[in-house]
């Protein structure tokens, strides 16, 4: 069974919109911290996904979101994107410009020949 392919990864805070609150809350336990975002291809079904791992020392698991032919990935601000899956929104919260603008521009290639 082939492995899946790290397409490409950035430091960002995951974030979940809390509809009630009407706030948004970092995905996960333990605050608000920084985690690695991936997005991974399975080659041998063409599926993708979403994981994000903290960087601390315990690697939680923040995200493993599959990505949904004809999800709108909604760049809101240079640094925060953010998209809809079947049941909350997901926030990146990213590092830096250049990490946001290389995951976008994968994320949008993913969901182009999904
Ligand atoms: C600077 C100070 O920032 C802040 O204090 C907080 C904490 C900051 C760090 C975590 C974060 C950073 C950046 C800003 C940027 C703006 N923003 C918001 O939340 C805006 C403002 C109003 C609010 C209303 C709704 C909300 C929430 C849920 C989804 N959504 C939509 O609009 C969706 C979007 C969408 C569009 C297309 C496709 C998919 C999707 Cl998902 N539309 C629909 C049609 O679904 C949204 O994104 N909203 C962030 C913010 O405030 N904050």
């Amino acid at each position: 069974m082939r492995l899946e392919v790290s397409l490409c990864q950035a430091r960002a805070t995951v974030m979940l919109y809390d509809d009630a609150g009407r706030r948004w809350v970092p995905a996960g336990t333990g605050g608000q911290s920084v985690s690695r975002v991936h997005i991974y291809q399975n080659p041998a079904n063409n599926t993708f996904r979403v994981v994000g791992r903290k960087l601390q020392a315990d690697q939680q698991v923040v995200i493993n979101c599959p990505l949904v032919r004809g999800t709108k990935y909604n760049e809101a601000t240079p640094n925060f994107h953010q998209w809809r899956d079947s049941r909350q929104v997901w926030g990146l919260n990213f590092g830096g410009k250049d990490e946001a603008a290389q995951f976008a521009s994968t994320m949008l290639h993913a969901l182009d020949v999904l």
